[in-house]
């Protein structure tokens, strides 16, 4: 066996995030149906392509008249006009309004020319083929003129905006029935070990269902890609380079767990030793996930995380969710960071700075951090309570209770 297992080059997290986005490039792009958008990733500027609104819209129901009509106009002293039409939503008025004249209108209609206020129901009453106004009106109440929201060409999304509800509307007004959009990165997601079942198989002495790659699905989808859960890989490294090289061939992006420390089945540092690929780092400077490993392979990245679920749910964070939001065109890549207070000791030093899953409180304008639960990088249980990471920094002391601390938020940036 060589000595490559236990011959490891330590590289910071950061420098590790570093080169692995250095490789990143956005994927290219399709077109789908506005109402598949949802979350995805815009791929192209939108600009108005008319002015909202392109009419001058009634902001009530009501009159238009000439506000000059109503000068003398009080509750006590109505001004009488003549009606010349009703305008309901959507149809085009007739006739202009002159003056002594009023047109009854519906809210969100076309004022028609030469009226220049509208008057609200409320403060009218049609007397015959008249309506009786009881109020001033200034010039220009309750239009809204050509552009007042957006004007032509108004700039408005850019390239690389998550498409969210305020997103779908404007797509809509401008008439995107389909949308250009990134392509979702395709993650092959492998565990390895002869020791895991299938979810559906019973348990047997020895050995444990694969849970990794049903969490690391789930991280996949977060950040926007498609998983490609892929069946579970024996310790043995011809069957997993076949399997990994296969996967390549459809997938972008290839995750595995498991098998990456100096144990004598540690069957991707087995394929590492022997592969055609580039080894980009195999020692990270943190806790969990310190033996987390990463390359590229036949222009394919390869993410080969530690398989303990700590290990590989931190790891996923750090390097795959960067690596899959650069592709996705974002320019914020890696998580938001917060100092908050942290409201326990934790006295568990490091020779690596400790990521720690963890719950956050908001009280009283500040933010305080409480450990998630257990937190060894074999324990999963506290996976599900994670709301960010808890960076305690490396150092025999820990962290104490008050200590500001750095946090990494598990929750995205939309852009
Ligand atoms: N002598 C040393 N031993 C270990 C070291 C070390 O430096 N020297 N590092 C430890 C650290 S730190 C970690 S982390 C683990 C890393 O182990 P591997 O990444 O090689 O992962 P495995 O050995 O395959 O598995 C570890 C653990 O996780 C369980 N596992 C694996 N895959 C799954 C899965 N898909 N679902 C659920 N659980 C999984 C596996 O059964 C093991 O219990 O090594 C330490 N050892
Ligand atoms: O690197 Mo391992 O840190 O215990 O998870
Ligand atoms: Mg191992």
């Amino acid at each position: 066996m060589s000595e490559y297992r236990f011959q490891r080059k330590l590289v910071q997290v950061e420098e590790a995030q570093q080169t692995i986005l250095s490789y990143a490039r956005p994927l290219n792009t399709e077109e789908i149906a506005l109402e598949e958008s949802f979350g995805r990733r815009l791929a192209e500027p939108v600009a108005a392509s008319h002015p909202v609104p392109h009419f001058r819209r009634s902001g009530v129901d009501g009159y238009a008249v000439h506000a000059a009509d109503s000068e003398a106009a009080s509750p006590g002293q109505p001004v009488a006009l003549q009606v010349t039409e009703t305008i309901p939503c959507g149809a085009v008025p007739v006739h202009a309004v002159k003056r002594g004249q009023a047109a009854r209108i519906m809210t969100g209609a076309i004022v028609p020319d030469g009226a220049d206020a509208v008057i609200m129901l409320e403060m009218t009453e049609p007397s015959g083929d008249k309506v009786n106004i009881r109020k001033r009106m200034a010039p220009d109440e309750n239009i809204s003129p050509v552009g007042h929201e957006m004007r032509y060409n108004d700039p408005l999304l850019q390239p690389g905006r998550t498409i969210g509800p305020g997103e779908a509307a404007l797509l809509a007004t401008f008439g995107y029935k389909t949308v250009r959009v990134y392509r979702k990165p395709r993650v092959g997601i492998f565990s390895t070990g002869t020791e895991l079942l299938e979810v559906g198989q019973p348990l047997e002495a020895g050995k444990i269902r694969n849970s990794n790659s049903y969490m690391l699905a789930c991280q996949v989808q977060e950040a926007g890609g498609i998983p490609l859960i892929m069946p579970v890989l024996p310790d043995e490294p011809d069957v997993v380079e076949a399997a990994l090289l296969a996967a390549m061939q459809h997938a972008d992006v290839i995750v595995t767990s498991g098998g990456v420390s100096v144990g004598d089945k540690d069957v991707l540092v087995d394929l590492f030793e022997r592969w055609d690929g580039t080894l980009l780092f195999n020692k990270v400077a943190m806790r969990p996930g310190s033996p987390t490993s990463a390359g590229i392979w036949r222009d394919k990245p390869l993410f080969a995380l530690s398989g303990n679920p700590g290990a590989s749910f931190v790891g996923f964070e750090l390097f795959v969710r960067p690596y899959l939001r650069a592709l996705l065109g974002y320019t914020t890549a890696v998580h938001r960071e917060i100092q908050c207070f942290l409201e326990t000791d934790y006295s568990k030093g490091s020779a690596y700075p400790r990521y720690v899953r963890g719950t956050m409180t908001y009280r009283d304008g500040s933010v305080f951090v409480q450990p998630a639960g257990k937190d060894k990088s074999s324990i999963m249980v506290s996976i599900k309570d994670a709301e960010c990471l808890i960076c305690i920094p490396a150092g025999g002391r820990g962290a104490s209770d008050g200590d500001s601390v750095r946090v990494i938020l598990l929750k995205e940036p939309s852009a």
